[in-house]
């Protein structure tokens, strides 16, 4: 009998070039790597000054997403870049996608978009795969049993050059979430109170697979975000077992496997899931009732609570530091805090059913007075998607800004940041000092509480809406 494996063992033992030595991590064959226009540059830049090519341009795919204004271009068709660097960026992508052979969906493309939301809608991100990208949140890809690291640009050269990555076996971690989640409670809810309880180190050297009746009941989309926010807690990576839900959703896309291929495929996906009695290393528990809507109050994403509950105390100087800059009184309550602006994307929640979500609450409503909102799709695609039925008129009809493609507020590389001293209530992913602009403070957020802080004005339950409308 062989000895059970877990759905990482399995797809760690089929990449494996050579096992990992005292010496030496492990090589392991990757089969995708995605490129945006920040990590790159000194990659392509290595290559050139050793004279190497890539190895396999058609395993790299690349996009535009941090530094792309999410304004239209003007008349004359120049786009407003934000800064010099932002369009060097940009310019040296499409420089280096051109001399090196690789796909990349720039300006133009129907599919340019997230790095993150576009590799799944191309049907690139596939269950069993290894897939490295220059970016942190390519955790996201784990929601289709794929295996997946964020990378360093040096990582990111070696793997151009190479097609492998070096890599320390991780440990596992198995989150099992059983039950139903409450009305109003979403998938950022789930991730948000998950990182809460282990806390932002509870994941470090894991890849974390999330099990449990209530995974498997998740679309992808939403299963996308749980996934995206893994390395929130401190994860190498994160994954979920390929299921029916995975296939019918892949079924079609422009890079699935077709006809036989499909069938042998999905034969195999079928297989890449945890034995039963396979061991982790680590194992947590999570009651899915028990999850209410959810909201950071710090300047980490481990810094969580209840919408409903008061800020806590804080746990030493840090959260002390965190709660001053938040300008948050212990004790307070967190729902009616004022919120200046609002903004719904990311590759956490700027998918489709994220932007329904989100219009659900401002159909026939106006955001509050001199609250601002942006509302920022996750691809073109989307876009296209969300106008096709009206989202974009919802969103403008109710006050809100509906913006091109793109990363946008979640870290303002492109412009798109908040004044000093403005709270932000925002579906992206990171709540870190500055990071939405010099002392702008990040409320993290799903999109459902998003919406209805944007018509309050203030913090707001999404449940009080509903309550509403069911009166
Ligand atoms: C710019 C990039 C390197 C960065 C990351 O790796 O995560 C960004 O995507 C982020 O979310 O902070
Ligand atoms: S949307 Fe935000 S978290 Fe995601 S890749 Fe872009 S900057 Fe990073």
């Amino acid at each position: 009998m062989t000895t059970p494996r877990t759905l990482f063992e399995k797809i760690w033992d089929a990449h494996l070039v050579a096992p990992e030595s005292a010496s030496a991590p492990a090589v392991l064959y990757v089969d995708l790597q995605l490129l945006h226009e920040v990590t790159s540059p000194q990659a392509f830049d290595e290559l050139r000054a050793r004279g190497l090519k890539v190895r396999r341009p058609d395993r790299v795919l690349a996009t535009l997403d941090h530094s792309t204004p999410t304004l239209p271009p003007d008349a004359a068709g120049r786009r407003p870049y934000a800064t010099a660097e932002a369009e060097q960026q940009v310019a040296a992508l499409e420089r280096n996608a051109r001399e090196f052979g690789i796909e990349l969906h720039g300006w133009g493309s129907a599919h340019r978009g997230i790095v993150h939301v576009i590799g799944p809608e191309l049907g690139a991100t596939r269950p069993g795969m290894t897939i490295v990208c220059g970016d942190s949140h390519t955790s996201t890809h784990g929601a289709f049993g794929a295996l997946a690291f964020g990378i360093g640009t040096t990582e990111v050269g070696h793997v151009l050059a190479t097609q492998c990555l070096l890599q320390r076996k991780p440990k596992t971690l198995a989150i099992h979430v059983e039950g139903r989640l409450r009305p109003g409670v979403g998938a950022k809810d789930l991730i948000l109170h998950v990182i809460g309880r282990i806390g932002v180190n509870g994941g470090t050297g894991c890849v974390v697979e999330y099990r449990g009746d209530t995974i498997q009941a998740l679309s992808m989309e939403e299963r996308m975000t749980v996934c995206n926010m893994s390395i929130e807690a401190g994860a190498r990576a994160g994954l979920i077992a390929p299921d029916e839900t995975t296939f019918a959703w892949l079924k079609g896309r422009e890079r699935a496997p077709q006809g036989a291929d499909w069938d042998r495929a999905v034969a195999y996906w079928r297989t890449l899931r945890s034995d039963e009695g396979a061991r982790y290393d680590a194992q947590v528990r999570i009651d899915a009732a028990a999850i209410e809507p959810s909201i950071t109050y710090g300047t980490h994403p481990g810094m969580v609570a209840p919408i409903g509950a008061r800020v806590p105390a804080p746990a030493g100087a840090q959260e002390r530091r965190a709660l001053d800059y938040m300008r948050l009184e212990p004790g307070q309550a967190l729902a009616g805090t004022p919120v200046d602006v609002v903004f719904v994307g990311s590759c956490t929640n700027s998918r489709l059913p994220d932007l329904r979500e989100a219009a659900s609450l401002l159909r026939g409503r106006r955001i509050a007075d001199g609250l601002r909102m942006l509302v920022v799709p996750g691809s073109e695609q989307v876009k296209l998607d969300a106008e096709r039925e009206g989202l974009h008129e919802v969103f403008r009809a109710a006050g809100a800004e509906w913006r091109e493609p793109g990363c946008s507020m979640c870290l303002g590389m492109n412009g798109d940041i908040g004044r000093p001293g403005q709270l932000i209530v925002s579906t992206s992913n990171r709540n870190f000092e500055g990071r939405q602009g010099p002392g702008v403070r990040t409320v993290l957020a799903s999109p459902l509480v998003a919406a209805a802080t944007a018509l309050a004005g203030c913090i707001a339950d999404p449940r009080d809406y509903a309550a509403q409308e069911a009166a």
